[in-house]
């Protein structure tokens, strides 16, 4: 089994549950309420923040030039396409993009697990959170590819940006990269990196969780 096979074995209900959540089966039916959607977007933008900062870190542990500029070219996606996604969707949902919404609870476990992994200086971990946000995210929008020229842009342009044969070859690219550096890993940092990619699968359902209801605290 390939090793980023195994890892989302470990947390399968919890990918299934990120992967088919009732927030985005409403959001490719086009049924999802526009205060939500605005609401997942300003958290959503403020985890932009965190992933830019980790993506840039991957791209300075990369072994080589050739493994590290796939992660560049999706940086300037990140920074390009999906960054003025944002600065469109917000305000057309009626929001605006500054200043920015207080941190959720769940952001912030977020916006902390990527600073660590950022921070390890380990590229198996920083893979680990990349390979999640990107996997799960590719699971559950590239089905429903089809239906978004029919959606209002705030709805079709988040499936279109993460579907499709460029967003494949991220996803393919990024665990290429988890897979290689788990083969020279020893069992303690294979643990470290098992121990990630569960916090950031459940996480990836906790984010979505709180979306669907608004970021209402109990
Ligand atoms: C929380 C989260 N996870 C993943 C992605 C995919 N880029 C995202 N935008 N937001």
């Amino acid at each position: 089994m390939r090793p980023t096979d195994h890892l989302k074995s470990l947390c399968q209900s919890d990918w299934t549950a990120a992967t088919s959540h009732a927030f985005t089966n409403d959001l490719v039916a086009g049924t999802l309420a526009q205060d939500k959607m605005l609401a997942y977007l300003r958290q959503d933008y403020l985890f932009i923040d965190g992933f830019v900062r980790l993506l840039a870190s991957a791209i300075a542990q990369a072994p080589s030039l050739g493994d590290a500029i796939p992660a560049a070219q999706f940086l300037g996606l990140i920074s390009g396409r999906e960054n003025t996604y944002f600065l469109r969707a917000i305000p057309a949902l009626g929001g605006t993009p500054e200043p920015p919404a207080p941190a959720h609870p769940v952001t912030q476990e977020f916006q902390a697990l990527m600073a660590k992994a950022a921070r390890s200086g380990r590229y198996e971990q920083m893979l680990a959170v990349l390979v999640v946000a990107e996997w799960s995210y590719l699971s559950w929008a590239s089905p429903h590819a089809d239906k978004a020229g029919d959606l209002p842009f705030w709805f079709g342009e988040w499936i279109t940006l993460h579907s499709g044969a460029g967003f494949e070859g991220v996803v393919t690219y990024l665990r290429d990269q988890l897979d290689r550096a788990w083969d020279g890993l020893g069992p303690e940092d294979r643990r470290a990196v098992e121990e990630t990619f569960i916090t950031a699968t459940r996480l990836e359902r906790a984010f979505f969780d709180a979306a669907s209801i608004g970021y209402k605290t109990a």
